[in-house]
């Protein structure tokens, strides 16, 4: 996207926002709270328009904030929805999605509902959907938003090795910096509302990367320092 921008009313969610994701790049968005984070997401899913500038994105799959899955629905339903909303039968798309629920930690949960899952489980759940959407580029908002830090640290570690195994572009919102160095191929730091973009950092570190490791902690502290948040 270039020179994008998005107000609702009064409110500039976006001002002057480019960027870029390559193919096959972890690219992580991160910026205080309100400053545009999952307005950006729904402009490059086509959810809604920007008021100028351009959005050029191939097919995405949103992850939404809240892990969106239907309460009433197995976990197995859950998974298989992308794929029963894009045409296959249901035995076909429960065929699909339960070849992958042993390696997401599922197995033996098929039929269980979204409320007797761990928060953990319901966001692996939520990401195979995602996943089996099939689309090239996935957009991940907040995905360990709702997870104790215990969790969230295991699902970050479990991301990073689901996408080792099946490779994806994806474009990752956080407003935790140090998720971003852990996973991201690059990080994007946004402004305070507006969001604008302020600065850009590369992360060449093999994954997986541990928080203690010292270029981690450098390039954490480089974007703190960016965001202007003093520890
Ligand atoms: N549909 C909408 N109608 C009106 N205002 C909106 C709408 N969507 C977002 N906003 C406003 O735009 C601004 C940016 O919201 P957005 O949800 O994109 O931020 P965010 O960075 O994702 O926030 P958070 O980190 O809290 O999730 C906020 O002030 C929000 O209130």
């Amino acid at each position: 996207m270039s020179g994008v921008r998005k107000a609702y009313g009064d409110v500039v969610a976006l001002d002057g926002v480019d960027l870029r994701v390559a193919a096959g790049e972890l690219v992580a968005v991160v910026g205080p709270s309100g400053c545009g984070k999952s307005t950006l997401l729904s402009l490059v899913c086509g959810l809604e328009p920007a008021d100028a500038g351009t959005v050029e994105a191939p097919a995405a799959a949103l992850m939404p904030q809240r892990d969106g899955l239907l309460p009433w629905l197995s976990a197995l339903d859950n998974a298989a929805l992308a794929l029963r909303v894009a045409g296959a039968s249901k035995a076909a798309a429960r065929e699909a999605a339960h070849a992958h629920f042993v390696r997401f930690g599922l197995e033996g949960f098929e039929k269980a509902r979204p409320a007797t899952l761990s928060g953990g489980m319901r966001q692996r759940v939520a990401f195979l959907r995602t996943l089996l959407a099939g689309r090239p580029l996935l957009c991940l908002d907040e995905p360990f938003g709702a997870l104790d830090a215990l969790t969230r640290t295991q699902a970050q570690t479990w991301l990073a090795e689901a996408l080792a195994r099946e490779p994806r572009t994806v474009l990752l919102v956080t407003h935790d910096v140090e998720e971003a160095v852990l996973l991201a191929d690059r990080v994007v730091l946004l402004s305070q509302r507006p969001g604008r973009v302020v600065s850009v950092l590369d992360v060449p570190l093999a994954r997986p990367r541990a928080r203690t490791e010292q270029a981690v902690v450098e390039l954490r502290e480089r974007a703190l320092a960016a965001l202007g948040v003093a520890e």
